[in-house]
């Protein structure tokens, strides 16, 4: 890694006391450019929020890609707010976007014990080693979906995916590292007697890469992660390096920082090792809504985050102090000081935050900085905010979300349908739960097309259909059948609305397809042979109370479609 002379640093609050922990983060990564002559720049940014959620439909703007790729590095707070936004759609919606297409396929996640905050173990002896995670496949993919949702032949399946390039490159950075440390130890997490087939897989890439790499010197083992969790509660200090898939490393990593006494001072680095895209740098907590709001989150992951990213750009000084301040401070503890997670009665955000930021700075307050020393601050580590403009109306927001979800939906097709090319090509075989769905989903589609033909809807109108993109104000677009049904719904018109309607689109006014299918379908029947149509496209339309479920659904179905296409 080359040491920049710059470090461009994109900084995203999120939600919750991401927000809280954020503004002492920065004081304390401002107070070390200031000691150690660092040029840091700072952008701060609202998306990747559920606020932001709220204002526009999705947690990014369509431009996150490029917007951020011109960064160094990304520090981030926390995301998610699981009353408003549900976590699964927060989180795929910006920190895994990140991790997946800034290709950060290390999460790196210190454990430490540290002086002053008491551990919940007996024993804890010196808990020091290292969780590195896969960050960007595993247990965490997108490949799955429902299929005959709140019907009795419900299914649900997400596959766990595990490339040969994935796995290789996680265990021999975790080599790596355990080479570079005194202990020199790797534990490798597993669970090869329960998960046939990705877990012997991961053992066996172990087995062959540390025996390419000459890695002799190093002590490896290996442990099922059910008894690992409790080894590492029983006898944390055992362990120096501990690699794991996305999942496992994702519990080791809270349970580690639990033997120490808090997660509230983990930090993480979800790291590209290349330098092709910006690392991000954040706390491993969420964005703990208990506490939001009380002024006591423990800001030292997110300190300790900050103090990882200078480490990984080279700025050891700075990095090394930013550490002995953390430890310092807390060494010197105080109830007044710290925060409640570590026993503090009356410590705050604010007060254990300014007590690390003076320490890094030796004691000097920033009110008696000399004048160089000011405009530094000033000119060096600036913030410029982001301001979105509010002036375009809604309709033209929501046709504007409208044109975004079909191209995301498109790139997703296509890059599912590369990526199910690519495993054939690799000979890959789907597993046989999967090949039933997408058995299933095909028979499902040749009973669809009878069914249309029985309504007097030809081939040819299919085609069509599935060629043109779903927009409700092109007509010529919908074609002859789709008029059809409208004129059915007008036959119709007597009756209430309502009364056709699937219990749940009723309460699902927000729904902007549901309020489509509202003004077109008056019947069961129509409303079925629309459903069908939209099935044969894989966009299946699922009423719920958020808009942007329906699409997620879109995608999942859309996943099992392409797949059922491969295989038929
Ligand atoms: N990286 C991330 O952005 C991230 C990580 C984990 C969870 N989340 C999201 O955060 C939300 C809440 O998740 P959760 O409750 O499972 O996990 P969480 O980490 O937010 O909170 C777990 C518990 O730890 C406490 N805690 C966490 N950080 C603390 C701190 N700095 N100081 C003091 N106490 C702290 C909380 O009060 C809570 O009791 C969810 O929406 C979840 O998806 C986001
Ligand atoms: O990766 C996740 O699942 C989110 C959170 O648990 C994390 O560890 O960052």
């Amino acid at each position: 890694m080359i040491t920049p002379q710059k470090l461009r640093i994109a900084v995203i609050p999120g939600d919750g006391i991401g927000k809280e922990v954020m503004p002492l983060g920065l004081r304390c990564l401002k107070a070390a450019a200031l000691k150690f002559d660092l040029a840091l720049e700072f952008t701060e940014f609202d998306f990747a929020s559920c606020d932001y959620y709220l204002k526009h439909g999705d947690m990014m703007p369509e431009d996150w890609h490029s917007t951020l790729s011109a960064y160094d590095a990304i520090y981030f707070g926390a995301v998610g707010m699981p009353d408003i936004v549900p976590d699964h759609v927060s989180l795929w919606g910006s920190l895994l976007k990140f991790r997946r297409e800034f290709d950060q396929y290390i999460s790196l996640r210190p454990c430490r014990l540290l002086p002053g905050i008491p551990s919940p173990l007996a024993n804890p002896g010196d808990i020091d080693f290292w969780v590195v995670r896969e960050n960007t496949e595993g247990e965490y993919s997108s490949i799955g979906g429902k299929i005959f949702e709140g019907t009795e032949r419900e299914v649900v399946i997400q596959e766990t995916v595990m490339t040969r390039i994935g796995v290789d490159r996680v265990l021999n950075y975790a080599l790596n590292l355990a080479r570079s440390r005194p202990k020199k130890h790797l534990t490798s997490a597993t669970k090869s007697n329960g998960i046939s087939i990705t877990m012997p897989y991961w053992d066996e890439r172990l087995k062959a890469l540390s025996a390419e790499g000459g890695y002799d010197d190093l002590k490896i083992d290996k442990f099922h992660i059910d008894i690992l969790t409790a080894w590492m509660v029983l006898k944390p200090s055992q362990f120096d390096v501990v690699v794991g898939s996305n999942l496992f490393g994702d519990i080791l990593s809270d349970l580690g920082p639990a033997c120490t006494g808090t997660i509230g001072v983990a930090p993480s680095g979800n790291i590209n090792p290349e330098g092709k895209f910006p690392s991000l740098f954040e706390p491993v907590h969420g964005s703990a809504p208990d506490i939001y709001g009380k002024g006591i989150a423990n800001p030292v992951g997110m300190i300790w985050a900050g103090q990882m990213m200078l480490q990984h750009f080279g700025f050891k000084d700075a990095a090394d102090a930013m550490m002995k301040a953390i430890e310092d401070v807390l060494a010197e503890g105080g109830s007044h000081i710290i925060t409640p997670d570590m026993g503090g009665s009356t410590g705050t955000t604010e007060s254990l935050g300014a007590a690390i930021e003076k320490k890094i700075l030796g004691g000097a307050a920033c009110t008696h900085l000399n004048g160089r020393r000011r405009s530094f601050i000033r000119h060096s580590a600036h913030f410029i905010m982001t301001k979105k403009s509010d002036a375009t109306s809604s309709s033209v927001r929501v046709r504007d979300n409208q044109r975004r979800s079909r191209l995301r939906r498109a790139e997703l097709v296509q890059s599912l349908q590369k990526r199910v090319q690519e495993y054939e090509r690799q000979g890959v075989a789907a597993t046989l739960e999967m090949q039933q769905a997408a058995r299933k989903v095909a028979q499902d589609n040749l009973r669809l097309r009878a069914l249309l033909a029985r309504h007097g809807v030809s081939s040819e109108e299919i085609e069509s259909f599935l060629r043109y993109p779903e927009d409700p104000s092109n007509a010529e677009a919908r074609g002859p059948y789709l008029q059809r049904l409208a004129s059915g719904l007008e036959q119709q018109a007597s009756r209430k609305e309502e009364e056709y309607l699937p219990n749940d689109a009723q309460s699902s006014h927000q729904s902007l397809s549901v309020r489509w299918t509202r003004q077109k379908i008056t019947s069961h029947k129509l409303w079925g042979l629309h459903n069908y149509l939209h099935a044969l496209r894989g966009l299946k339309i699922c009423p719920t109370k958020r808009p942007r479920d329906v699409a997620i659904r879109r995608f999942t179905v859309n996943q099992t479609r392409v797949i059922s296409h491969i295989l038929w």
